[in-house]
């Protein structure tokens, strides 16, 4: 592979919502926001003694009112703890898009869990994500998501979790995550190259909107695809940083346009108003319009 081209090209994933599986109100909301995805977590919002209770409301949501027209994911306790199995029974019973593994540490992680699923009927549907949020997990980052290639393709997307990784290695939560961009840049790097999609970490600051819109202006110049969100109220700043202006839209089209006309028929660079285009900028503005089609589609109205 020599290019960042995702497994899906036109997912969106700007936004990514995670709701205790415990809390049907917050399940039941969920059918009104307007996130590109939802994460159903078992894992740390989930208090040891409810984790059988939140199984079951999660079994019942997916039978009874499955999310539509959005990307589901569960997130598992981790493969070593009491909770794995019966953790893993209720994600083939209910039949998300992915499973999201917590806390990876090495490639091993990411293929036992594939090995797991190939067990099942899942394997055409079932993908798999993994969170990164431990040192040996940055660590092994691209190890990790090479692993993807040979656990049958199924691993898909990297998630951040920064609150993990800040108290593994005792980062403090300076402003601009300065210290962290190290560890993000690995990530995203290791990401691409395997052609992983990439969420940035959780905000923990649900009502310092500013200072969140700051964060997602920095997870996107950094490259990720989006963010993982633990309140409504973050999904607008998200679906806005992660999406495109109508500045971004209009010079995609205005490329493709370029490459469409005949007159660039052979040629693989191109003067577009005094700026050099080549094809590679194609591939980025085809991506770019795929998704913005996604959008305008969910939107009712023609990209
Ligand atoms: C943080 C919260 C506990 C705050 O909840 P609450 O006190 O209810 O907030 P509000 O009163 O402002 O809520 C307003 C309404 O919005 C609904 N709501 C709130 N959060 C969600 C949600 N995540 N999904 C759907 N709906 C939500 C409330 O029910 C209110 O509705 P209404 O009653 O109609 O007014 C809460 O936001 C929360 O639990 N968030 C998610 C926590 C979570 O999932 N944690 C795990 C992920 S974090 C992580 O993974 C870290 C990572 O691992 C790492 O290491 O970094
Ligand atoms: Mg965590």
């Amino acid at each position: 592979m020599t290019s960042i081209t995702s497994h899906h090209p036109a997912r969106l994933r700007r936004s990514v919502l995670s709701v205790p599986a415990i809390n049907p109100r917050a399940l039941e909301k969920t059918h009104g926001l307007s996130c590109d995805a939802v994460i159903f977590d078992l894992e740390d919002s989930v208090a040891v003694e409810k984790k059988a209770e939140a199984r079951e409301n999660l079994r019942r949501f997916f039978a009874e009112t499955p999310l539509r027209g959005r990307e589901s994911i569960i997130r598992v306790n981790g493969i070593d703890t009491e909770f794995f199995s019966d953790d893993m029974a209720a994600v083939i019973a209910c039949r998300p898009d992915a499973v999201l593994l917590p806390k990876v540490d090495g490639p091993d992680d990411v293929q036992r869990v594939a090995d797991l699923i190939a067990e099942t009927d899942a394997t055409e549907s079932l993908r798999i994500w993994a969170m990164i949020e431990t040192p040996r997990g940055v660590l092994n980052a691209a190890a990790i998501a090479g692993a993807g290639r040979t656990a049958g393709g199924l691993l898909d997307c990297f998630v951040v979790g920064l609150n993990d990784l800040r108290k593994e290695t005792g980062v403090a939560p300076e402003t601009g995550r300065i210290y962290l961009v190290p560890f993000l840049m690995q990530v995203i790097l290791a990401a691409r190259a395997y052609g992983l999609d990439a969420i940035d970490s959780v905000s923990n600051e649900f009502r310092q909107l500013d200072a969140y819109e700051a964060e997602c202006a920095q997870g996107r110049a950094m490259g990720f695809d989006g963010k993982m969100l633990i309140h409504p109220a973050q999904i607008d700043g998200a679906n806005r940083h992660f999406g495109f202006s109508e500045a971004a839209l209009a010079e995609a089209k205005a490329i493709a346009a370029a490459f469409a006309d005949p007159a660039t028929d052979g040629l693989n660079v191109i003067n577009l108003d005094g700026r050099m285009v080549e094809r590679l900028h194609l591939e980025q503005a085809e991506r770019l319009l795929a998704k913005a089609r996604v959008i305008a589609e969910r939107e009712g109205r023609t990209a």
